[in-house]
């Protein structure tokens, strides 16, 4: 590594879109707090993430990254994880189908609850105050108490993350993740839309390969891998101090790695990407698998001096490039990140996220998404890969399992005058469960097509 990095060495650097709190020492206070407590993930699970991403950097596998845009303290409640548990698992399985490949599934939970933002002044009327920076930075209430940050929400975001995460590995290990059982929820959604037809053929032939298995005495009870999953968390490395607490060395190796326990995968936003800022530097000491956004603006050369500074040894897995360029624009923006990584053999994961720039403001002031846009985004994603002759390697969606209305479309259309009925993001507009179920079907075909191509 060219300069020291320790896990403070981010102090050291200009940053930018974290809270600025009144009382240094309390701050200080819950950071020691943090270090005391247990790690929420281990570092051999990170590293299993990594290898299984190097997998799909190399072309044998596909990345699916979801959940909601920002974590919240009082929808909390266990229901509301399963279900988003539950829609990321149907898709794996309608994915695996397509795609023939193994499916690596990261949720956006147990930890995604700081949002950097556009602006840091919100107008209501006549009243301005500080933007809401997430659960773990101040109150979404619009008062000027709610918005002051406070730091004791960072005990509390780690509270809820192992809360969260402990019901996810139960799902995960407990028999509820059982092929059979999930491919099930997925027949009750074909069998209840209108435009079903299209997905039923898809779904038969699933239901016809398990039954198939099954006749050959392969099932939930007979193969554990068919009743547990791997499932993985993630969340955006806003909140430095947070992560340093939860950095660790991993006490199992004799070489001096540094893990960021909070969660088995961490990005940088598309914000905070900066060369010479803190994000990057507290990125590039980890050894966890990390993500960076990139957008529009990216160009090549940036992108490479960026690899170079966060995954010098070529890493297969280490670095999952999560593009964000918007319906229209990404053909144009892709194709020459792509064709200049590859030209100079550089590993790593390409994925999708469809949402960030396609978001538009509809008539009430809400933020929305058009699933049309959404999917064209998705689409174009496979096109430059197909021109570019590199692995379209996944994806990443803001979505829920609960019925909301906050992105329009779907084949269950949600239309604008609609999203005031259940609009319950915290921050950005999220596909519902059908429309995230739906957008899976649609992928499995272009994932099918990729891999006959
Ligand atoms: O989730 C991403 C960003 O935090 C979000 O898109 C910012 O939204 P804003 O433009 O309303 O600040
Ligand atoms: C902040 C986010 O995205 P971006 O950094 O791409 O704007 C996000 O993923 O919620
Ligand atoms: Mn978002």
């Amino acid at each position: 590594m060219s300069q020291t990095w320790t896990p403070d060495s981010w102090r050291s650097k200009p940053i930018r879109q974290v809270p600025t709190y009144t009382d240094a020492d309390k701050v200080k206070q819950v950071e020691e707090t943090l270090s005391s407590y247990p790690p929420l993930v281990f570092a051999g699970e990170a590293r299993r993430l990594k290898a299984e991403l190097g997998q799909v950097a190399m072309g044998n596998g596909f990345l699916l990254q979801g959940g909601d845009c920002a974590e919240s303290f009082e929808q909390f409640n266990p229901n509301n994880i399963r279900d988003t548990f539950r829609v990321l698992l149907q898709m794996a399985v309608v994915l695996t189908f397509g795609a023939s490949c193994p499916i690596v599934k990261v949720g956006r939970m147990a930890g995604q609850f700081a949002k950097p933002r556009s602006s840091d002044m919100e107008t209501q009327g006549d009243v301005t105050l500080p933007s809401y920076r997430g659960d773990a930075v101040n109150g979404i209430e619009f008062t000027e108490e709610a918005r002051i940050p406070n730091p004791d929400r960072l005990i509390q975001m780690y509270n809820q993350s192992a809360s969260t995460l402990n019901l996810i590995r139960a799902l995960a290990q407990g028999g509820y993740a059982n092929l059979n059982k999930v491919h099930k929820w997925n027949l009750s959604f074909v069998s209840g839309t209108p435009e079903g037809d299209r997905y039923k053929d898809l779904s038969q032939r699933i239901s016809d390969a398990l039954s198939f298995m099954d006749a050959c005495g392969i099932n939930g009870e007979t193969t554990p891998s068919l009743r547990e999953t791997e499932f993985y968390t993630s969340h955006e490395a806003l909140l430095l101090n947070y992560e340093q607490a939860m950095t660790r060395v991993d006490s199992t190796r004799d070489a001096e790695e540094w893990y960021d326990t909070s969660a088995h995968m961490v990005w940088i936003g598309e914000r905070t990407r900066l060369l010479d800022e803190a994000h990057i530097e507290y990125m590039r000491g980890i050894a966890n698998p990390i993500g960076c956004k990139v957008g529009p603006t990216m160009t090549p050369d940036d992108l490479i001096s960026l690899i170079d500074k966060v995954n010098p040894e070529n890493e297969a897995g280490k670095l999952t490039l999560i593009t964000r360029m918007g319906d229209g624009k990404i053909e144009e923006g892709l194709g020459p990140l792509l064709e200049r990584v590859k030209a100079e053999g550089r590993h790593v994961v390409w994925a999708c996220d469809p949402m960030h720039g396609n978001t538009v403001s509809a008539e009430g002031g809400y933020k929305t998404r058009h699933f049309d846009r959404i999917l064209g985004e998705v689409k174009g994603f496979f096109a430059a890969h197909k021109a570019a002759g590199t692995h379209a390697g996944g994806v990443h969606f803001e979505m829920t399992g609960l019925d909301v209305t906050e992105c329009v479309g779907g084949t269950y259309e949600v239309k604008e005058g609609d999203l005031g009925d259940r609009y319950h993001t915290q921050c950005d507009p999220r596909l519902n469960a059908n429309q995230a179920l739906e957008m899976s079907f649609l992928l499995s075909d272009a994932l099918k097509a990729e891999r006959d191509s």
